[in-house]
């Protein structure tokens, strides 16, 4: 046989597995309406591990598994399909298009910032960045940013949470799941890291260094040429170098950045010291209330799925069947849990797009922790 009667075999029997496909699904939809009437819940994990079991017996050896596969996924529409029709518009459907209809057409140049630090901390650079009125109220803690925002003491805040060379602010992550917030902006900042002393005070003298871990990452280079410097760790660069202006001592200088030379009187020791010309760090702009401004292209949730095989795949799924591009996935144990995780996803997509949103309200829908934290821009 030649390859287009081959391919008239596949056709044809498309058309036979589309029509079943269709059959399966209006059935599977009498089905929800019936759970719905008598109160039961959509999943029935009894009936799914049934039907796993006979399909997997019935396809034989060869197309076991890929069997098992298929009908996992054919569960997944099911589901999702029963859960569409029964809820309708869902309420994160509704609070997308009241935050549409709500938010202004242009992004804020002022307003009431928390960020962590003091001032010329690198929070504080990226704030001028996004809000060059902004009035900014400093915190000394991550956690603080977030209060400060969900307790309303600021409109927004601002936060670090991944740099290009040294990867992601976990402490930030970590967080997330305790507030309630939304993001409604990023921002990427150039970091060229300084290392500054007392005036008079040269690199050679230098015994002990302080500065924040992600800096001291990003720098781990000029560490290893010069080994004889201790490292202490410290909550913020613009700390480290008002802790060097305050201190007796000439043996020790800041990792900062070089606003704060000016800033706490200090001098500049030795330029550019990070690893890489191309450091970067992301900024999240967070806000209490959902908004997403004209041009959001990113969309971020965080999301636990079962422990169970699979169950990260059949997530990873429904993004690619809508052709979804995922621009950054994180994971990060949940305390207390064994090697259970929550997932952070950042994609591209749009809220105007109905399939992303239906996306969106059907993860909602379903029986794992689902929050949506905010469609922005960067
Ligand atoms: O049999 C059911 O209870 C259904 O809702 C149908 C179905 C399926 O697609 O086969 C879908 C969801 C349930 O978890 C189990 C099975």
């Amino acid at each position: 046989m030649d390859l287009a009667t081959y391919r008239e075999r596949i056709d044809a029997i498309d058309h036979d597995i589309l029509r079943l496909f269709k059959e399966r699904m209006q059935t599977a939809a009498e089905i929800g309406r019936y759970k719905a009437e008598h109160n039961l819940p959509i999943l029935n994990h009894a009936r799914e591990r049934e039907i796993l079991q006979r399909v997997g017996n019935d396809a034989g050896e060869d197309l076991s598994s890929h069997a098992r596969i298929l009908f996992g996924m054919l569960f997944d529409l099911s589901r999702s399909y029963q859960q569409r029709l029964l809820d309708g518009d869902s309420q994160l459907a509704h609070a997308i298009s009241d935050a549409l209809e709500k938010t202004p057409k242009i992004f804020p140049r002022n307003g009431s910032v928390a960020c962590q630090g003091i001032e010329g901390a690198y929070s504080q650079l990226a704030c001028d960045k996004i809000f060059p009125q902004g009035d900014i109220t400093y915190v000394r803690t991550f956690d603080g940013v977030f209060q400060a925002v969900e307790q309303g003491l600021c409109q927004y805040g601002i936060l670090p949470i991944e740099n290009s060379s040294y990867g992601t602010v976990n402490a930030v992550y970590d967080l997330m799941r305790n507030h309630h917030f939304y993001i409604v902006r990023s921002v990427k900042l150039q970091v060229n890291h300084v290392l500054l002393g007392k005036h008079g005070s040269s690199l050679k003298g230098i015994t002990e260094v302080f500065s924040h871990d992600q800096a001291i990452g990003q720098c781990s280079a000029f560490f290893k040429q010069n080994k004889q410097i201790k490292v202490t760790l410290c909550e913020n660069t613009a700390v480290a170098a008002q802790m060097v202006a305050d201190s007796e001592r000439r043996d020790i200088a800041a990792i900062s950045s070089r606003p704060c030379a000016e800033l706490y009187g200090l001098e500049v020791l030795s330029d550019n010291i990070q690893n890489s010309d191309h450091n970067y760090t992301r900024f999240i702009v967070i806000s209490k209330q959902m908004a997403i401004y004209p041009g959001a292209d990113r969309i971020s949730i965080m999301v636990t799925v079962p422990h169970k095989p699979g169950a990260l795949y059949r997530l990873m799924a429904k993004f690619s069947v809508l052709g979804v591009n995922l621009l950054k996935l994180e994971s990060r144990p949940i305390a207390g849990r064994d090697f259970e995780f929550m997932f952070y996803f950042d994609f591209e997509g749009s809220v105007y797009d109905q399939d992303i949103v239906r996306l969106l309200a059907d993860m909602a829908a379903g029986p794992d922790l689902f929050v949506f934290l905010g469609s922005y821009s960067e």
